[in-house]
């Protein structure tokens, strides 16, 4: 299981989930452009010295992360606000990665169409969404949980 983030723009956010991905061994990628610099205290302040613990990929772009991901073969599973299918209804493979939108704008289109998947975790009605570090934290636990996938990155 990995997990990659969009042009994520809030660097506690971001720290938070690289720290959930240090101790449950799951790789991380940042799709860039970023919001803040790797050097910003909040991020450094949020993901502590975890963030020597968990394998980070930096890519470019959007373009340069699906080049590699093609590579590899893995299905891309978009965690999303507008999905249709519940989180808890998918099988999930060791070999996904779970993606996770911009904290002020989700995903574009572009990258909602070449997702294998779209899930949501329903939440009350009228609410508008959950902090991606929560989203995160819920996706991974049910992905872990159905794949036994804990503890081994990659
Ligand atoms: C703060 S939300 C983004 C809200 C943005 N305005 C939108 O419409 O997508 C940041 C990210 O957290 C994840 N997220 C938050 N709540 C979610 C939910 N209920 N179901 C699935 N993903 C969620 C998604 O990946 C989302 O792109």
């Amino acid at each position: 299981m990995q997990i990659a983030l969009f042009q994520p723009d809030i660097p506690q956010n971001t720290g938070t989930i690289l720290r959930l991905c240090a101790c449950l061994g799951v790789a991380a990628h940042i799709i860039e452009p970023a919001g803040f610099p790797v050097s910003d205290r909040h991020f450094r302040r949020a993901g502590m010295d975890y963030l020597d613990q968990v394998t980070i990929m930096r890519h470019d772009s959007w373009s340069k992360f699906e080049q590699w991901r093609n590579i590899g073969g893995y299905r891309l599973i978009l965690f999303t606000t507008k999905g249709v299918s519940s989180y808890l209804d998918y099988r999930y493979s060791a070999a996904d990665i779970l993606l996770f939108g911009r904290e002020s704008a989700g995903v574009p289109d572009e990258v909602v169409a070449k997702a294998d998947a779209r899930l949501v975790i329903p939440i009350k009605p009228g609410l508008r969404s959950l902090n991606v570090a929560m989203a995160a934290a819920m996706a991974l636990g049910e992905a872990l949980r159905q794949t036994g996938s804990t503890g081994s990155q990659g």
